[in-house]
């Protein structure tokens, strides 16, 4: 069951709301300030979080700011007046997923509920806000596959710093997530930092907080994200990235459990489990360029490689069909079997994005089924052609031009939202500008 967090000051107003959402199968928690919302969002508890923009101790946009800062990839959805409706352009624009003005209209509400835990595009699916959800997670069936659980489950109860290794898409988040939910952390925060995302001046500031006026920009306290860790695990992606002084700086935490804000005297003891996570190999070396010997270590207490879908193709099917099922419950579609000649495409090709590549395929293809079969037809055509190259398939979906599908694809699309162009462009994972030019190609208008 999908939880929401509801952030509303007027009593009898967050009571209708908060009924309303229950009754449509959702949990639902409330909280009246923005200090009270902020804590459980740092617990990790909610899916979607609600929030009107005026509260008695800040607004709206502070807990959106929060909880973009917790996980990028956070849904929040914004209350506004119609007079504040700048506000919640604004809101749009730093990355809320929806608003709704008020006097709400319930079902317009539910909408844009169902709509928000819909969307589990690329970086948006990194999972929500809310750790638990490893129902999702799928277990594969190869030796491979069997020894990583059985590390994740030997590592998990104890405080060792894990180094997670595994090429782009394998999971790496996923896994980071599972030994978080499997630890005695598991009440506790868990931080998804992507190191490589971070521009390299204000990584430090991201990591360890700064003080306010510590530095030109430096407008405000900030508190970074080891401190929002306390208690919990750091998931810190893309270590490699992080340029030297910041390596040296998350040494010295790691090391005394202890961080300093930049322009700040004093320490705060901190109590956080580093799991750490790369594509490449970490060269290790003091120079430039090069990773820390010494932090490296400290990181790497155990490590766990998550092997790439080439390397386990045993555990193929186990995830097709785990796959089509979550497409099912996300799309209301009913696909129930996959033709020998979709399986067998799908078993040749190499998958270099690994397992969100797969995911990605397969949920396109449950989108465009018309009927409860995954056919050959609905793969993308580069992995039908790349397929064919290792094994001919006869077949004549590749004559099929890749506009032909692409505009298929819209059109499909278009009519599985009612002409919503705004879902369209969401689950076509395109903005909403590139759509109109594509409708427009291809007389779709
Ligand atoms: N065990 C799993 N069960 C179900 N889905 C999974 C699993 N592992 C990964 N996925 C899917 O693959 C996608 C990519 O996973 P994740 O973001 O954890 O990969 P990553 O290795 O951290 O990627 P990157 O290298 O880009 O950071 C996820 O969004 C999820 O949908």
């Amino acid at each position: 069951m999908a939880k929401i967090l509801l952030i509303e000051d007027d009593l009898s107003y967050s009571r209708i709301i908060k009924n309303f959402i229950e009754k449509n199968g959702f949990e639902v928690r409330s909280a009246q300030k923005t200090s009270d919302g902020i804590s459980i969002i740092r617990s990790g508890w909610p899916d979607l979080v609600i929030t009107d923009y005026r509260l008695p101790d800040g607004n709206g946009m502070d807990v959106l700011d929060f909880a973009l800062k917790v996980h990028t990839s956070s849904k929040v959805i914004l209350i506004t007046s119609y007079s504040d409706i700048r506000i919640a352009v604004k809101a749009i624009k730093m990355g809320a997923i929806d608003y709704i003005t008020k006097p709400i209209n319930p079902e317009e509400l539910l909408d844009a509920v169902n709509e928000a835990l819909a969307i589990e595009e690329e970086h948006e699916l990194k999972p929500g806000l809310n750790p638990d959800r490893i129902q999702d997670y799928i277990k594969g069936s190869s030796e491979l596959s069997k020894k990583m659980e059985e590390h994740i489950e030997l590592i998990a109860p104890t405080d060792l710093n894990v180094l997670i290794l595994g090429e782009t898409g394998t999971g790496k988040e996923f896994v980071a997530k599972k030994i978080h939910k499997l630890s005695t952390r598991k009440e506790g925060p868990f931080i998804a930092v992507d190191c490589g995302a971070i521009p390299s001046e204000l990584a430090s500031s991201e990591l360890f907080g700064h003080v306010k006026g510590s530095f030109t920009g430096a407008i405000d306290n900030k508190t970074g994200h080891f401190e929002m860790a306390n208690g919990g695990t750091l998931f810190l992606d893309e270590v490699g990235n992080l340029g030297s002084e910041t390596q040296m700086m998350l040494l010295r935490a790691i090391q005394e459990k202890t961080i300093r804000k930049i322009g700040s005297n004093s320490e705060i003891q901190i109590n956080a489990r580093i799991i750490a996570a790369t594509n490449e190999p970490l060269k290790p070396g003091g120079t430039e360029g090069k990773f820390r010997e010494d932090l490296f270590h400290r990181l790497n207490e155990f490590s766990i490689n998550i092997p790439s879908l080439k390397e386990r193709p045993e555990d193929l099917k186990i995830f097709i069909q785990s796959f089509i099922q979550q497409s099912n419950a996300r799309l209301k579609k009913s696909v129930n079997n996959i033709t020998e000649e979709a399986s067998k495409i799908l078993q040749h090709y190499s998958w270099p994005g690994n397992l969100r590549e797969l995911k990605n395929v397969i949920r396109r293809a449950v989108l465009l089924a018309t009927t409860n079969s995954l056919t050959a037809d609905l793969l993308p055509i580069e992995i039908i052609e790349s397929s064919s190259q290792t094994e001919s398939i006869t077949n004549d979906v590749t004559a099929k031009s890749l506009e032909q599908q692409e505009k298929e694809l819209i059109e499909k699309t278009l009519i599985e939202t009612k002409y919503n162009k705004s879902q369209t462009a969401k689950l076509l994972g395109i903005d909403r500008k590139t759509l109109y030019n594509k409708m427009q190609k291809f007389g779709l208008s």
